[in-house]
């Protein structure tokens, strides 16, 4: 078991922390990700990834625990993962010609030293007017059900994405150089980052 343990079931979470060099080892935290009513987004992001990351620790609680959750938010509303298609092409088609925010909470705990600490990391995303075939073709083709708001900017072709500004991997589920910073500060050694 390494010291570090990333709490999340994302592969994509898990490829982008090995391009920091330092071993740890994954143990994905499973539990409830409803949002309250009147919470936002914010708020949400940060108490589930703190969730995530507590939930693994409480059972290595000498290890450095990292968890995250990604959402994106628009006018106020928090969009996670699609129950279904129908649901996946009602979040597309209120992001289509929009700007919305993905949100990264980020949470690093370490249970022994009483460690905790909170990030979150948002970049904005401006997206394409989308026609009704546009958004079946997409979900057809790529079936984005894994994904916060129903699509991946990693596996779109440009369709769907207009441009950012920000953070990209904060995007696809892990801000890199804010994890980096945070795992710094805790004095855990990044192989050559
Ligand atoms: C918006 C967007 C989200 N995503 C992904 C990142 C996250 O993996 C996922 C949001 O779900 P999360 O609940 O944040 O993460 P997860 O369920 O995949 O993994 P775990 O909770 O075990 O850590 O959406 C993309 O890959 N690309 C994108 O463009």
């Amino acid at each position: 078991m390494s010291n570090l343990i990333l709490a999340s079931a994302s592969p994509r979470r898990q490829a982008l922390l090995s391009q920091l060099g330092t071993p740890f080892t994954v143990l994905p935290a499973d539990i409830d990700e409803r949002h309250d009513d009147g919470e936002v987004p914010r708020d949400y992001v940060m108490r589930m990834s703190r969730t995530k990351a507590e939930h693994v620790a409480q059972q290595y609680p000498d290890a450095w625990v990292l968890g995250a959750d990604t959402i994106v938010t628009i006018d106020g509303r928090i969009l996670g993962k699609p129950k279904d298609a129908a649901d996946a092409a009602a979040m597309l088609s209120s992001l289509s010609g929009q700007v919305h925010d993905v949100m990264t909470g980020l949470a690093l705990v370490q249970h022994d030293q009483g460690y905790m600490a909170l990030e979150t990391v948002s970049t904005r995303i401006y997206f394409h007017t989308l026609s009704d075939a546009d958004i079946s073709t997409y979900i057809a083709a790529k079936k984005p059900f894994d994904k916060a708001g129903a699509y991946a900017i990693q596996d779109q072709e440009g369709v769907l994405v207009d441009r950012y500004e920000g953070c990209y991997t904060n995007v696809v589920g892990l801000p890199l150089q804010r994890t980096a910073a945070m795992l710094r500060c805790a004095g855990l050694n990044l192989g050559g980052a």
